[in-house]
């Protein structure tokens, strides 16, 4: 059998897995870190295709679950290039590269483990063009395949449950694959079942996997992992439980609100202080739906506000939110002077806020965002819009979580306050025992 031949042997096809042989496939996973008597099962879902379920009441703050990653990968992103593809460890600036040229960059002590020593023959073997380059550079495309190809390394039950989760399929994501072609003199494009196969593999990893913070050497590093069982978990806004990860291997899973026997256990594919329409664009374009929960058919979003923006009409002040909820281009009135402006006057106007806000957030220490927030913002951006809640959230994170450098009383005051607005907002939106709620109040690092 030739190699691509061997690779494909264990994809059986069972893309029509009953929630029960999920089930199966799910407690092989977990391996010892299934419960006895779980408070959680799998069954179909009236939101869509299957996702977990309480099988007894379960209190706000209680463990669901915890589960390993099945296969973890770099994010590719710009930034976090040269970062070693096993132990995420920075590299150095020179000299980063798998020294068999299979491009990939790699650390000294990572370079002959058993992980990186077959994903080095596989890429060998399709021919990086850019192993002649005579300058050393990652090249985001081939690197963003490796999750991929590491998903062919698997054993056979954990490929099975691979093949068993949902792939949206989507044309961006041949696009992905045509373009991580292009890096290779060798690449297997004519192999069709190979091809099959690799599409339906990224369209899963598209469809299910987290970028999960991963902490080395007190540095921060994104990973690609997929976590079959935290994927099955349907969407809500607001949702009653909350994932996080404990150095981008592990997702726990616990509840943030009571869930009643029988309930359905969601999680939030979105950041959860994004106002109505940022995450129905998000939700359309990564995961193909339009989420149908109840904050998304409220208006005022539990009268947080977090898209309105300031009245375009002379003289008037008042607030401006969507009128249509589930839909991605709606009216927009005014709650004072009750003016209607087309959406794509306030989508403008809301990118203005989005990229002066964000240009700050790259630019800026510490004191002059504490400063643009107090001072600047408020005169073209509504204390409740989330963008300006995001700079605040900023603020928070610099001075909690990487910065060592000394406050004032009085910044550390602002940030405080900062704390306050946001847990407002959270309780506002029902939100509970939620990730950000933990994060802001260091309750998990
Ligand atoms: C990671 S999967 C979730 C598990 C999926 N239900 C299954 O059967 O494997 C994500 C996909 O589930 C569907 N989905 C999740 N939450 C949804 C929601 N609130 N409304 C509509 N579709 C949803 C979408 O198709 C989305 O792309």
């Amino acid at each position: 059998m030739n190699t691509t031949a061997t690779m494909l042997a264990h994809m059986a096809p069972c893309r029509d897995t009953t929630p029960e042989q999920l089930a199966q496939l799910i407690d092989m996973h977990l391996g010892e870190l299934r419960e006895k008597k779980p408070n959680w099962t799998l069954a179909a879902s009236t939101v869509a295709g299957r996702g977990v379920f309480a099988t007894r009441d379960i209190v706000a703050g209680e463990l669901i679950f915890r589960e390993r990653a099945l296969v973890v990968g770099p994010t590719a992103r710009k930034g976090q290039l040269s970062t070693c593809v096993c132990c995420h460890r920075l590299l150095p600036t020179q000299g980063f590269l798998c020294k068999q040229r299979c491009t990939l960059p790699v650390c000294a002590a990572c370079s002959g483990s058993v992980t990186h020593r077959a994903e080095c023959e596989h890429f060998r073997r399709w021919q990086p063009k850019d192993a002649d380059a005579e300058e050393e550079q990652v090249n985001p495309l081939s690197l963003r395949i490796l999750t991929a190809v590491r998903v062919f390394h698997l054993g056979k039950e954990q490929r099975h449950l691979v093949d068993a989760m949902q792939a949206n399929a989507e044309r961006g994501f041949r696009q992905e694959i045509i373009k991580a072609a292009q890096c290779f003199r060798n690449f297997p494009t004519t192999d069709k079942p190979f091809m099959d196969q690799l599409f339906r593999i990224v369209g899963v990893l598209n469809t299910n996997a987290f970028e999960a913070p991963c902490r080395t050497d007190g540095r921060e590093t994104l990973l690609r992992g997929l976590f079959p069982l935290t994927a099955i978990m349907n969407h809500e806004c607001t949702p009653n439980a909350s994932h996080y990860f404990d150095n981008g291997r592990l997702a726990i899973v616990r509840a943030a609100r009571d869930i009643p026997k029988g309930g359905e256990i969601t999680t939030t594919y979105t950041k959860i202080l994004w106002g109505n329409l940022t995450r129905g664009i998000f939700l359309k374009m990564t995961k193909h739906f339009m989420c149908d929960c109840t904050r998304c058919n409220d208006n005022t979003e539990n009268g947080t506000y977090l898209s309105a923006l300031f009245c375009r009409e002379q003289g008037c002040r008042g607030l401006v939110i969507p009128v249509q909820t589930r839909t991605l281009q709606p009216d927009w009135r005014c709650l004072s002077c009750e003016n209607v402006f087309p959406h794509s006057k306030m989508a403008r106007y809301q990118d203005f806020a989005l990229n002066t806000i964000n240009n700050r957030i790259n630019s800026c220490s510490v004191p002059d965002m504490i400063h643009f927030i107090n001072d600047l913002c408020p005169r073209f951006c509504p204390p409740s819009n989330y963008v300006l809640i995001e700079a605040k959230l900023n603020v928070i994170w610099r001075m909690t979580r990487f910065d060592t450098d000394q406050y004032t009383t009085e910044e550390v005051a602002h940030k405080d306050r900062y704390r306050e607005d946001i847990l407002a907002i959270l309780h506002k939106l029902g939100a509970g025992e939620c990730t950000l709620k933990k994060l802001i109040t260091e309750e998990i690092q």
